[in-house]
């Protein structure tokens, strides 16, 4: 992988690379913060996933997390949100919630999206890879968090790898995908019109399923305009309820689904996955 940026930040470095991705066939950047402690021993890794238009400088410009990860000691890696390039097929009408920069971390199984969007595999298995190949992370101690299309990210991949991840937490997350538009429509052109096929990645499905979780923390904006058609918290604090997991699922009182949100919590979401890191 390529270094293309280093810049000074809370006495860490944030960083960004671009490398080719094999699972996604073409060329990806992603970028990490690594904190000053990161100078003498490997550090923690928390896995950052964006949301629907982003790409890894969204969560990087907007959320102040570097604060709080240099404070912590822990890394953060945030990586783009679909496979990029000329080459990669786009949503036909150039919409925001399908194609470049909605790859809703699934492995695309209908063609001509198969050979390209496989981020499920790229977040899994290749990025951690090169991640623990070239940074200063300790690889047993993963954490995962996201936003939107990235917090559904983030709470199907921890559910569909148990043990995996010491925590996972979310922001305003898609919770059931297959029972809302953005999840409809992406589900259909990724993986096909079988239903059945989707609820792989569905983490009200998983979870009533019985799949297991880490410690999970969720926020949710109760003036965010996504809510009622999009998010569904609601039906993610059922599933839990209904199968006895004991989750921090928060809803905030006037906040929206933006990137203010997102800063004003931050530092709570981190100082949770730390606690979880760090245990023995
Ligand atoms: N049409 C809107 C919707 C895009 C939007 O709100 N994107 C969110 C994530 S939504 C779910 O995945 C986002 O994080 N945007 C980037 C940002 O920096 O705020 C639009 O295009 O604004």
């Amino acid at each position: 992988m390529e270094k293309v940026s280093e810049v000074r930040c809370f006495d860490g470095w944030q960083l960004r690379y671009k490398h080719r991705a094999a699972s996604l066939n073409c060329v990806m950047h992603f970028s990490v913060y690594l904190p000053p402690h990161a100078e003498t021993q490997r550090v923690p890794v928390l896995y950052w996933l964006s949301g629907l238009t982003c790409t890894d400088e969204n969560f990087v410009t907007k959320a102040g997390a570097q604060r709080y990860a240099a404070e912590h000691g822990i890394a953060i890696v945030a990586p783009d949100t679909s496979p990029r390039g000329d080459n990669v097929p786009d949503d036909p009408e150039g919409a925001y919630d399908f194609g470049l920069g909605a790859g809703f971390y699934v492995n695309a199984t209908q063609p001509p999206w198969s050979s390209y969007y496989r981020m499920y595999d790229y977040i899994v298995d290749e990025l951690p890879a090169l991640v623990a190949e070239h940074l200063p992370v300790d690889a047993g101690r993963e954490s995962v968090f996201g936003h939107s299309m990235g917090g559904h990210g983030a709470l199907t991949i921890a559910l569909k790898n148990p043990g995996r991840f010491r925590s996972v937490s979310a922001f305003a997350p898609i919770c059931a995908p297959t029972q809302c538009p953005w999840g409809e429509k992406a589900f259909t052109g990724y993986l096909g019109n079988n239903r059945e096929d989707w609820q792989a990645y569905d983490a009200v499905e998983l979870i009533t399923a019985g799949a297991r979780l880490p410690p999970l923390k969720v926020d949710q904006g109760r003036s965010d305009n996504f809510l009622a058609e999009q998010l569904h918290a609601d039906r993610l604090i059922q599933a839990c309820k209904a199968k006895g997991i004991a989750a921090d699922i928060q809803y905030r009182d006037d906040y929206d689904h933006s990137y203010f949100f997102i800063a004003s919590f931050i530092g709570e979401h981190i100082a949770f996955h730390s606690a979880a890191l760090s245990a023995q």
